[in-house]
């Protein structure tokens, strides 16, 4: 990818990441020499469309829309403004405008402030400017860089409510080995996440963010046109509020969250 304006460049001590104005994406990052995130190296790079790789936001829905609007909202598609910008942090903007009303009719304003340090923290903000309420679903849909998705494991949702197409509801019961395909929304995962890969464990951490959602499709994305041979390569592992933990605002109200991002070695 050639660098553009549009590409920021985040570095401090601990690693480096770059993030899209698109989407206010980060597209890949760093931490202490090893890479966190994943960035597909099919990734298409088209203006208005998804960008594979990294952590695009889903808002203010997740998932298919019942009426067949983009999957996963509008806001990894819109370009964000600039607000702030230092060597180690990024903050963004998106309000609503002609193009967002025409798919959700209502008036706010989303803030994603992103700074690295030896982690890579994410402050999410949702406040309501219209006169009514309204209702919204999202995720940070972060995709890990791992050795092999097929030797992960991800605890932390041992106990948790799993519902996936297709499969009974029931609580997850221990760890997630990811050597099966897995698409399934927890609602509700208060505890951090811990993803096992090799030698390592990358924590993921979340602050009013109930749910987490886990994707591996496994071959299956072989024939994913930006995905393909490599999706042994990441993982995803979402955090957010979706379904039951869906998010109501009342005009004037606005709602915070956060996840914070980060490995360590096994053993340490
Ligand atoms: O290809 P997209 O729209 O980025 O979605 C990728 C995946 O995103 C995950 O969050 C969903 O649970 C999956 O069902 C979906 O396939």
């Amino acid at each position: 990818m050639s660098s553009s304006p549009d590409l920021i460049e985040l570095v401090s001590p601990h690693g480096r990441a770059r993030v899209s104005r698109q989407g206010a994406q980060v597209l890949d990052a760093q931490l202490q020499g090893r890479p966190l995130l994943w960035l597909s190296p099919l990734a298409l790079f088209e203006a208005g469309k998804a960008i594979r790789g990294g952590v695009p936001i889903c808002f203010p829905w997740f998932g298919k829309h019942p009426a067949g609007l983009p999957a996963h909202g509008f806001a990894r598609n819109h370009d964000w403004n600039l607000l702030e910008q230092r060597a180690d942090r990024v903050c963004f903007e998106l309000r609503d405008d002609p193009r967002s009303r025409a798919l959700w009719p209502f008036a706010f304003r989303l803030t994603l402030a992103i700074t690295l340090d030896s982690r890579l923290h994410f402050d999410f903000r949702v406040e309501n400017r219209d006169t009514q309420s309204f209702d919204f679903s999202y995720a940070l849909h972060s995709y890990f860089a791992v050795g092999d998705c097929r030797e992960c494991s991800l605890d932390g949702l041992a106990g948790r409510l799993r519902r996936e197409v297709g499969h009974v509801t029931t609580p997850q019961p221990g760890s997630i080995a990811l050597a099966l395909p897995i698409d399934a929304n927890f609602e509700s995962a208060p505890d951090p996440l811990a993803l096992h890969d090799g030698d390592r464990t990358i924590e993921i951490a979340a602050e009013g963010m109930r749910s987490a959602v886990v994707w591996n499709p496994g071959a299956a994305a072989e024939t994913v046109a930006d995905i393909g041979r490599h999706w042994p390569e990441y993982v995803c592992v979402e955090r957010g509020n979706i379904g039951a933990a869906t998010v109501t605002l009342l005009p004037g109200e606005t709602h915070r969250a956060g996840m914070d991002l980060g490995w360590y070695e096994k053993g340490r």
